[in-house]
């Protein structure tokens, strides 16, 4: 693999949103999301890897495309891993709201955690406070241990949770040592980002989101030399018996899941582009005269380079783009 893969991947993001962002605002989640999912799959057929989706939108028989197990790329590169998920917060998309993005996170063959469609309970931290977190611990004493990493008292040590009613004791036990909470309506991966970047002022993200999500976040992490822990949650017996029909027994389904359970080796890429915007990425803007612009992170793990990708794109002229916009112009 190689440096210049990173554009490619890009390039899948960039596709994604350009598509699913047509459907910003209509209240439809599932366009979107479809529109995002064939923007995805478009854009790598052309890339020279012989990928695999190891994390993507479900079974061969309930999704038709970037199902588990469906071959990318052309087949003729390294053998790789591939987590997507083309449009990350699909309700935000549908009511406008900042912070959804197209996503993916590609690895070696066998990198990736072939996790199942369940929930996850996750902590993320950036690269000054890696070392410092214990998911088994209490949500005071990680609060502690990172203001310390960070040096900062823990008044000014801000939190990223999820707005739902089963973080609560998350809030409550922050709040109680001074911390402080900012809350996300949906999208954990882009909130999770923010945590190991300074400039956001998010210092830590915790609680229950899905466990695919997890894996991408985990491929992020480690390209920004951040530090991560996962453990699955299943809610239900129905996601117990999803856990174990992957693999999950017993002993493995409560097992603390370090960075490198959830993704490992050395070359890890991921890459995201806003489509409506958020903490770090802007969203997708259509401009007059068939243009539109796009916003995006592409990070590799073996050279820890991240780059903000600003793109103007002339619909009219990429070919994949002016077959997709015309599908999608009218919706
Ligand atoms: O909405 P729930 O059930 O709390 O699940 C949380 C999960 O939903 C999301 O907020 C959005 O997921 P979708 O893009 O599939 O709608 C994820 O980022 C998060 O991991």
């Amino acid at each position: 693999m190689g440096r210049n893969l990173a554009l490619e991947l890009v390039r899948v993001t960039e596709t994604a949103a350009l598509a699913s962002a047509r459907y910003m605002g209509r209240g439809d989640k599932n366009g979107a999301d479809g529109a995002a999912v064939e923007g995805m799959r478009l854009a790598f057929q052309s890339i020279d890897i012989d990928g695999e989706v190891v994390i993507g939108e479900g079974e061969l028989d309930e999704a038709p495309m970037l199902y588990i197990g469906e071959k990318l790329g052309t087949g003729k590169g390294m053998e790789t891993d591939i987590a997507v998920d083309p449009l990350e917060g699909t309700s935000l998309i549908a009511k406008g709201l900042p912070n959804s993005i197209a996503v993916l996170a590609m690895a070696e063959k066998g990198c990736l955690l072939k996790a199942p469609d369940t929930y996850m309970k996750k902590i993320v931290v950036g690269p000054e406070a890696k070392g410092a977190i214990d998911i088994t611990d209490t949500v005071a004493n990680n609060i502690l241990k990172v203001s310390k990493a960070l040096d900062k008292r823990v008044s000014e040590v801000t939190i990223m949770v999820q707005d739902r009613e089963r973080h609560q004791y998350i809030i409550d036990e922050a709040r109680a040592v001074g911390a402080r909470i900012k809350v996300f309506s949906d999208g954990d991966i882009a909130a999770a980002l923010a945590a190991c970047f300074e400039e956001t002022g998010v210092d830590i993200f915790m609680g229950i989101g899905g466990a695919p999500e997890g894996v991408i976040t985990a491929a992020a992490v480690k390209c920004l030399g951040g530090d991560m822990q996962g453990c699955l949650n299943p809610l239900s017996q129905e996601e117990i018996n999803r856990c174990k029909e992957m693999g999950f027994d017993e002993e493995k389904l409560y097992k603390i899941l370090l960075l490198d359970d959830l993704a490992k080796g050395e070359e890890i890429f991921f890459a995201a582009t806003g489509i409506t915007s958020g903490d770090l990425l802007k969203g997708v803007v259509y401009l007059k005269g068939d243009k539109a612009k796009t916003h995006s992170i592409v990070m590799r793990s073996k050279t820890g380079t991240v780059r903000f990708v600003e793109a103007y794109h002339r619909l009219d002229k990429n070919s994949i783009m002016t077959n997709l916009m015309d599908k999608y112009r009218e919706i």
